[in-house]
């Protein structure tokens, strides 16, 4: 697609095309080779209320003569009572090729059926007779409050959770302005329907519930033409991509392609908590194959049927990737790594770091917001972080990101060497805790953790061994803070703190309900994925959410609203140390140790903005001047889902 720019283009017709649109109009235009449409200044179509005409076509293909008028042929539909069949597609048997251009026009029906601008029955009166749309809805016009209301009651009509899921989807894909209106104003309630953790199930059964294509698909067959697959895309101006090759998706391990679900839910929580333009943002899906034999023999399945390619075969799958992205999107596309193998994430991270703005949200975006949360519980249980002791179950991309975090924390707090801050902090492994003298056999990331111990083979063991002040549980696998270890903790610790991370909710280390209940009530308590409160003892306890969701959306805006090229540790902090600053005394007081949810595109724009001052201040940003007031100048930046008045 081309632009055509003008403002008189805007409220005009298309050089030969009636205003109103192409699809009346069909018989008096054929193969148009001209396509446009009217684009703002931000690349897309109308943004700003002009959505006078669009027409898009795709006469790339063309294996028919543009200069031989096809309403001359005669044709008429022997299917469907002969009404006229210029384009041949009706009366075109099946093995016979035909040209499948479309037009469509933003105005009459297309209108309706184009998700970025459709309204439904929220056009105005105006709207309807300006853009074609008398007839084609009921005559009541009504506000996108009472839309609200009405898809929230359909909404809660359905029990199962992946029904309600479905229906979010659908509703982006017909209305993408209401189903922004409607996460935004319900957030606590659909965070758990659109992302953690239903958004789990949803990837384990994508392939039986696609429906519409959702993001972009680049698999082994794309080899060598990723950057023509990215300009597919409609979309030019991107600022956000999550990337998954499908390999670790949450705690279910491998689902391949159908990890999808995973960067389609991230990017509408960039543009819902965030305010990144939902245009902006772009899921991608790497499909280097699966190792998952279910859905290698699931007749459903929508991936590359075949096992994962590994070594260079990968790596030069994702260095293309990684190529064509610069070159399509420029410096300061954020790239967020999702949901990669630990085998993969750490060297992905570390080969572009230097190069791109890239951050992997399981390494870093889940360090930051635990931090967040311990700097926050301090207050509850006393003393500075240094005085405390760490001890992780899971030393993969979140237990070792985390971990590396408090100790630069602590360093910076304390002036100690990071080396030395390392050793308050214990990792324990599926082969028991991380000691010295397993370092030759321990990957390279969990190395730095191996310090002098006698070799201990159990969780419940290594908490008595080490008296940890704060379990941390990021694994994937559930059930593993058994009543013997959270008992151990409670005879050790007044309030112990207990963080239970693996998601979805299936693979919790212990849920809410067991940590109270089991340290009899005095437990510190989040999870990743949400638990609903509890009462022991006469008492309710309001566990946290422990969930990467807090810091990415303003993480990515502060970097966005800077022009940040590459990312830096001390983001991270800044980000955690924003996040921390907004749990209330009132929050302490529930035992919660994060802000509620309900709250957060206000926390986000703090987030943004301590984050983006830290760019300016490491000499990372590119967006000059710097904005006198960030927190403002952040807000003012965020995405509205309120409609557009069309002109
Ligand atoms: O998606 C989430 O809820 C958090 C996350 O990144 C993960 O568990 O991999
Ligand atoms: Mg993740």
């Amino acid at each position: 697609m081309f632009s055509l720019n003008g403002s008189s283009f805007l409220n005009n017709s298309l050089p030969g095309v009636p205003r109103g649109g192409l699809s009346q109009s069909r018989t008096k235009f054929a193969f148009p080779t001209v396509v446009a449409a009217a684009v703002s200044s931000n690349g897309r179509p109308g943004e700003n209320g002009n959505v006078s005409v669009l027409v898009e076509n795709n006469p790339k293909k063309e294996t028919k003569d543009a200069s031989s008028p096809v309403v001359e042929k005669e044709t008429k539909s022997k299917v469907s009572g002969g009404v006229g069949d210029v384009y041949g597609e009706d009366t075109a048997s099946e093995d016979q090729s035909i040209t499948p251009w479309t037009v469509s026009v933003a105005s009459g029906y297309p209108l309706l059926r184009d998700p970025h601008y459709n309204k439904g029955l929220a056009f105005t009166e105006k709207e309807r007779d300006a853009h074609y749309l008398r007839g084609l809805l009921p005559p009541v016009v009504v506000s996108q409050a009472l839309q609200v209301k009405k898809m929230m009651a359909n909404i809660r009509q359905y029990q199962v959770p992946l029904q309600r899921y479905m229906a979010m989807m659908d509703l982006q894909g017909r209305n993408e302005r209401l189903f922004y209106k409607l996460l935004i104003d319900n957030v606590e309630e659909l965070l758990p329907v659109v992302y953690t953790p239903t958004v789990g199930e949803a990837c384990q059964k994508y392939g039986s519930i696609f429906r519409q294509p959702q993001g972009l698909f680049i698999s082994l067959k794309e080899k060598g033409r990723i950057l023509e697959v990215l300009k597919n895309w409609p979309e030019k101006k991107i600022q956000v991509i999550v990337v998954t090759d499908g390999e670790r998706i949450l705690g279910l391990g491998d689902l391949g392609c159908q990890g999808m679900g995973i960067p389609v839910g991230k990017l509408s929580l960039y543009t819902a908590l965030g305010g990144i333009r939902p245009s902006a943002c772009l899921p991608v899906t790497i499909d280097v194959g699966t190792n998952n034999e279910t859905l290698l023999n699931d007749d459903f399945y929508i991936g590359l049927r075949q096992r994962r390619a590994t070594g260079q075969e990968y790596a030069e799958l994702l260095h293309e990737f990684m190529t064509a992205v610069k070159q399509n999107y420029g410096e300061k596309v954020l790239i967020q790594f999702e949901d990669f193998a630990n085998h993969n994430a750490f060297d992905l991270l570390a080969k572009y770091g230097p190069t791109h703005l890239v951050f992997n949200d399981d390494i870093q975006g889940t360090a930051s917001v635990v931090l967040a949360g311990l700097i926050a519980a301090l207050k509850l249980v006393g003393g500075s972080l240094a005085d405390h002791r760490f001890l992780f179950l899971g030393a993969g991309e979140a237990g070792t990101g985390i971990a590396e975090l408090i100790a630069l924390e602590i360093s910076k707090q304390t002036g100690v060497p990071v080396e030395e801050t390392r050793k308050k902090i214990w990792l324990v492994d599926s082969k028991g805790l991380i000691i010295r003298s397993r370092m030759d056999t321990l990957q390279h990331f969990k190395k730095p953790w191996a310090h002098e111990h006698e070799p201990v083979t159990h969780l419940v063991d290594a908490v008595k061994a080490i008296k940890p002040t704060v379990l941390i549980g990021s694994s994937g696998v559930g059930r593993t803070f058994t009543k013997e270890v959270v008992e151990a903790m409670s005879s050790i610790n007044k309030r112990p703190l207990i963080l239970a991370l693996s998601n979805p909710t299936s693979q919790s280390e212990c849920t809410a309900k067991e940590a109270y209940t089991w340290s009899e009530g005095r437990a510190i308590y989040a999870s990743g994925s949400p638990f609903d409160p509890v009462e022991y003892n006469g008492e309710i306890h309001v566990p946290g959410q422990a969930n990467n969701a807090y810091i990415f959306p303003g993480f990515g805006l502060g970097l966005i609203i800077s022009g940040a090229i590459r990312v830096h540790d001390d983001m991270l902090l800044a980000a955690s140390e924003a996040l921390a600053a907004q749990v209330t005394d009132e929050n302490l007081a529930k035992g919660l140790i994060f802000p509620p949810f309900s709250n957060i595109r206000k926390i986000s724009a703090q987030i943004a903005a301590k984050v983006a001052a830290k760019a300016y201040e490491l000499g990372l940003a590119t967006r000059l001047p710097e904005p006198e007031n960030l927190v403002a100048y952040a807000e003012s930046c965020m995405y509205s889902p309120s409609y557009r008045s069309y002109r």
